[in-house]
């Protein structure tokens, strides 16, 4: 039974198919990274599986809830920290639920905070709670990490790991960055030109190091096109 079951998955603008029939499963509890080039196709693909693009040929199907967690945060500036988090739930819960999601994220204290007030990695963290207080059962991260600084996105990365082994979603996480794919994922996709080219599981025990996985490192700078003169 998998969490995740892509079939067939193409997507035209127009004349132009972005995907061009994707095959995937994601099993319940799975973390995998999807690498690509820009424009081939990654933020396409996760806008479908969220159901904001439902235009498409072929299947899609998610067992269960899903969440999104954008490169930017989108929290609603007029409403504190606690209120985003549990913004639009149904039925409404209580402050008592988001200050427990934010514990989790360890941004209590800035619960009654303006968003305004909080550092991008804050603001990014009050994201996966938002994400996280829904109960996911598959979790879509869009480049979360991507506009953070490198000190503060190593600290992200230890967190999102820690929240995925807790709560045990399903995440699809796309990232530009082949180091955070290798170092939290199961399986890292390539995506190139519309089709999965290329898929590599990951075994390491967790939590790993920079220099695990070395071998497919190599292997997905050159899917992505880089040639890496580190491991040359
Ligand atoms: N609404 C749209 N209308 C027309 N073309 C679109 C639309 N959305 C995306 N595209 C095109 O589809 C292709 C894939 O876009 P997508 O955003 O999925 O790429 P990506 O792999 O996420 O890229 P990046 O890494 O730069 O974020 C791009 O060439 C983009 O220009």
């Amino acid at each position: 039974m998998a969490g995740v079951t892509v079939r067939g998955l193409t997507k035209r603008f127009g004349e132009r198919a972005v995907l061009r029939g994707v095959d995937l499963e994601i099993a319940p509890g799975e973390f995998v990274a999807l690498l690509g080039r820009s424009g081939s196709g990654k933020s396409t693909l996760l806008k479908v599986l969220a159901g904001l693009d439902t235009d498409v040929e072929g299947a899609a199907t998610v067992d269960g809830g899903v969440s999104v967690a954008f490169q930017q945060p989108r929290l609603l500036p007029w409403r504190r920290v606690w209120r985003n988090v549990v913004l639009g739930l149904h039925p409404p819960v209580g402050r008592d639920v988001a200050v427990r999601a934010l514990e989790e994220v360890r941004l209590a204290d800035h619960a009654d905070a303006w968003p305004r007030t909080l550092s991008g990695g804050e603001a990014q963290r009050v994201s996966l709670a938002r994400a996280l207080v829904r109960e996911p059962d598959l979790l879509l991260l869009d480049e979360p990490f991507g506009a953070l600084d490198a000190l503060t996105r190593l600290a992200m990365h230890r967190l999102v790991e820690g929240l995925w082994q807790r709560h045990r979603p399903a995440v699809l996480l796309v990232t530009h960055d082949v180091d955070e794919a290798l170092l939290l994922a199961d399986r890292v996709l390539v995506l190139d030109d519309g089709r999965i080219a290329a898929e590599y599981p990951l075994d390491h025990p967790r939590p790993r190091r920079a220099a695990d996985h070395i071998d497919i490192r190599a292997a997905v700078l050159a899917d992505l096109g880089v040639t890496d003169r580190a491991t040359a």
